[in-house]
């Protein structure tokens, strides 16, 4: 029965699909079409006097710049980069972190963008003592500014594994290589690059901006981050939107699609530190009792391992993820991810197939830590085990603490607390939504050939949840192509990134900035009001 429904339907599709393609793009917004129209034009009138085509300036306005670098400034941002990774800006821990790196590496910023931090427009302030906040001035004090973030320091890199030091910023086949080119170097050099390219051809903004860099992120972002927004909200300042990490233009990451797409993700998960402990009575181990701590604890870890947390696909902006993802996939996954309405449970069993979708859908049980014994002939009485949750959008910190202690089911295992915070509420992405919007246009501008963009769900945590208190329209999105090996590298080994990304990416900001600036807000229909 169903698979002579599904069959009807693919045919019924298949029938109208290169018309529904054809009126998605006209529908997706008369304006598209109109500047598609005026583009065209500007091409035409270009080649009748002899140009070879418009330039951005000509259609975005006559005030724009272009971001076009010479051969001269493609190598100082390539060599920009490099520099910044050879610093070993590393944290440990909370407690412990490489400080003389992290000094330095705010003394290198003010050598390699001179403009930036010697600019009238620009103020600087260095916050918890290693971050730093630009507050950039814009000339139209109607517009609500908005936010660029990221963070230069990074998690351990033990040499061992990798093709080249993790601390050389070494240059080989095009690649760029070392810790922090994805996470998070190569965001606060493209923002300063960028701004550095902007002002050296006299931009000076319309819409003001803060560039917020941490110093801590990789560790809780606690004396960076929050530090920063604390200050942003004792100055009263509200943002129309931030932009952060936890996202990029991903590739090869779906089976059966192989064209890249944009991903901006407007909802992060939250997080749970959770230690279970066990304590028995120590002794000898010729004589060992029944149950041990060892063996009670590791039996309460397994549960929680075997029985993931539901499966919260429906809830959250997932859907709207694969439904708009749907058109790009062939025969049958796009019946499957377009048609939701009836396939959802057959497409929330598909998610849970791999480690990186299934995170998508569930909120995820990680055994990250496990200490019990001192000597091999004593019983220990103690036995500790700390688990790191990763929350669903759709959950609760206080609804998984209870599905944890439903599964664990045993009161001699207690549980503690470490450290918690509720997902980031999602963010909106509809046509009113200038954060999402600005980001739209400006992938679709800058990398022509990623067809589609689409709203989706950070697994990782970023510093930006502690702004949250300051806007609404958080979006986590670095324009950045990566392969699920990137994906990989990211606190693994041989992290690298491509010249060419770099520089598209630097490109991006020059571009976003720009945009943020010219942005009209869309007028309502008249239907809304
Ligand atoms: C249908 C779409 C499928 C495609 C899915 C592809 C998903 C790819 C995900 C890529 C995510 C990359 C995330 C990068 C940002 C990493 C940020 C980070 O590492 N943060 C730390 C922060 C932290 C948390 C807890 C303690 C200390 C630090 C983290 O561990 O989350
Ligand atoms: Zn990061
Ligand atoms: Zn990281």
């Amino acid at each position: 029965m169903i698979g002579q429904r599904r069959v009807r339907l693919w045919t019924f599709r298949s029938k109208l699909w290169p018309d529904w393609r054809g009126l998605g793009r006209d529908m997706a917004g008369r304006c598209v079409s109109g500047r598609a129209l005026i583009a065209a034009l500007l091409i035409l009138l270009a080649t009748v006097s002899g140009s070879t085509g418009p330039s951005s300036r000509e259609i975005w306005g006559a005030s724009r710049i272009p971001s076009q670098f010479s051969e001269e400034e493609r190598v100082a941002i390539k060599e920009a980069l490099k520099g910044a990774i050879q610093i070993p800006t590393v944290s440990f821990s909370h407690e412990e972190s490489n400080t003389t790196a992290l000094a330095e590496f705010g003394e290198y910023m003010r050598k390699v963008f001179p403009t930036v931090f010697h600019s009238s427009l620009i103020r600087h302030e260095v916050v918890g003592t290693y971050s730093h906040l630009l507050t950039v001035q814009g000339s139209d004090p109607s517009l609500q500014p908005y936010m660029l973030m990221a963070h230069f320091d990074v998690v351990p890199a033990p040499e061992e594994g990798w093709d080249v030091p993790p601390f050389s910023g070494l240059e080989r086949d095009g690649f760029i290589h070392g810790r922090g080119t994805l996470d998070n170097k190569n965001s606060v050099m493209a923002i300063l690059q960028a701004l550095e390219l902007l002002l050296i051809r006299n931009y000076s903004p319309r819409r003001s901006f803060f560039i917020a860099l941490g110093h801590d992120e990789e560790v809780s972002g606690i004396k960076g981050a929050q530090k920063i927004s604390a200050l942003l909200q004792a100055r009263g300042v509200r943002l129309a939107f931030l932009v952060d990490e936890g996202s990029f233009i991903m590739e090869d990451f779906l089976p059966n699609l192989k064209k890249p797409f944009a991903m901006i993700s407007v909802a992060e998960k939250g997080a749970l530190d959770l230690m279970l402990q066990v304590n028995m009575t120590p002794g000898h181990s010729s004589a060992p009792p029944k149950e041990t701590s060892i063996g009670i604890l590791s039996a309460a870890v397994s549960r929680l391992e075997q029985t993931p947390m539901p499966n919260m696909f429906g809830s959250g902006p997932l859907k709207q993820t694969l439904k708009l993802l749907s058109r790009e996939f062939s025969f049958p996954t796009n019946i499957l991810f377009g048609n939701l309405w009836l396939f959802q449970p057959i497409v929330s069993r598909l998610m849970e197939r791999n480690h990186i979708t299934n995170a998508l859908v569930r909120t995820t049980t990680a055994l990250t830590i496990f200490n019990a014994g001192v000597k091999v002939n004593v019983i220990p009485p103690l036995a500790q085990a700390t688990i790191n949750f990763r929350i669903h959008p759709s959950q609760t910190v206080r609804e998984v603490l209870e599905l944890v202690k439903n599964i664990v089911a045993d009161d001699r295992v207690q549980l503690h607390v470490l450290r918690s915070f509720e997902p980031l509420p999602v963010s909106p992405s509809d046509a009113t939504a200038i954060g999402y919007q600005l980001l739209q246009q400006t992938i679709q501008s800058v990398f022509p050939e990623v067809n589609i963009v689409v709203p989706g769900i950070c697994i990782a945590n970023t510093d930006s949840r502690h702004y949250a208190n300051l806007t609404n329209g958080i979006y986590l999105f670095n324009p950045v192509f990566l392969q699920p090996q990137g994906f990989s590298s990211i606190h693994g080994i041989n992290e690298k990134i491509s010249v060419r990304n770099y520089e598209n990416q630097v490109k991006f900001i020059f571009e976003l900035i720009q945009n943020a600036d010219t942005y009209k807000e869309p007028v309502p229909h008249l239907h809304e009001l």
